[in-house]
């Protein structure tokens, strides 16, 4: 277990005053929380997704490619080829009902949901916002053709799910960037900068956050050589994220209400998903008689 830094009470209040929206706490899992919650990631089937898809072909001058990380969702699955929850257009046939939260996760998501309240009002707290949807990325190498390939890391990107996003962290420590949008070729300004360490929770939220600046991931340590279960073929993790996030409920749908063309494009995912997986395994026997041609 990584010793987080000890911050004194006035430190992190001046983080607070420097940075108001956005919130860290190095040491928020307690030991016992987080073994419980490896001990569950350590089960996980994650999937290797392709970004694009039949109903969902690449731009042109693109080709397909495969996700830099396996992932994993709970609450919905926002597939890629759907291309993910993107409000206020792109909210129909894109999340996927889930698994639910595991007691441990919903334990953490029961205390992080207090503070937000009390964090964010107004504009930045949407009306009948819950975390109901929780995105686990695997960061690592991976095996390419031989040799191990260092992927652990995320471009920079807005998460469009309304109000504040919480993101819990295990294994390696890693480096999250927050950058200006306000003029095209100044993106790379960064107005913020966090190690998000073993154990701890960031969340961050309103206009600032959300809507003015993009976030990335520059990089991820190595600095224990520790791999993380559940162990993948061809992938060593180091670190697991995982951000938990809001979709209004009317926008997470089963498998079998999805559109048929959608279905088509998630149908392979959705039988890999049932092999470890009851909750997919009925999800898929759910859905109506596929017809021939
Ligand atoms: O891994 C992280 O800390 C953040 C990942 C992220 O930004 C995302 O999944 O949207
Ligand atoms: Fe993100």
């Amino acid at each position: 277990m990584a010793f987080p830094p000890n911050r004194g009470r006035s430190l992190a209040h001046k983080a607070r005053q420097r940075s108001p929206g956005h919130h860290y706490n190095a040491s928020f899992m307690s030991a016992a929380d987080r073994a419980e919650a490896l001990s569950w990631l350590a089960a996980l089937h994650p999937l290797w997704e392709e970004r694009y898809s039949k109903h969902f072909p690449p731009p042109p001058g693109q080709s397909q490619r495969r996700l830099l990380r396996p992932v994993y969702w709970l609450g919905n699955w926002q597939f890629a080829c759907l291309d993910y929850y993107h409000p206020p257009k792109g909210v129909l046939n894109r999340c996927v009902q889930a698994e639910p939260f595991p007691a441990v996760l919903q334990r953490q998501v029961t205390k992080i949901e207090e503070l937000a309240r009390r964090m964010y009002r107004g504009p930045d707290m949407p009306a009948r916002w819950h975390l109901n949807t929780c995105l686990v990325n695997f960061y690592g190498s991976r095996l390419e053709d031989g040799r191990w390939v260092d992927t652990a890391r995320v471009g920079e990107h807005k998460d469009f799910e309304p109000g504040p996003v919480a993101s819990l962290s295990f294994g390696e420590r890693a480096l999250i960037q927050f950058v200006t949008s306000s003029r095209p070729g100044e993106r790379d300004a960064v107005v913020l900068e966090q190690w998000l360490d073993d154990g701890s929770l960031q969340l961050f939220g309103g206009a600032r956050w959300k809507e003015q600046t993009f976030h990335r991931v520059q990089r991820v340590d190595t600095r224990t050589g520790k791999t993380l279960a559940p162990e993948l073929p061809d992938f060593r993790t180091r670190r697991i994220n995982l951000t938990f996030r809001y979709v209004p409920d009317e926008h997470v749908i089963p498998f079998a209400a999805l559109s048929p063309e959608a279905r088509e494009d998630v149908r392979p995912y959705m039988a890999q998903l049932a092999k470890g997986s009851a909750f997919f395994r009925d999800a898929v026997a759910r859905e109506p008689t596929v017809s021939p041609g």
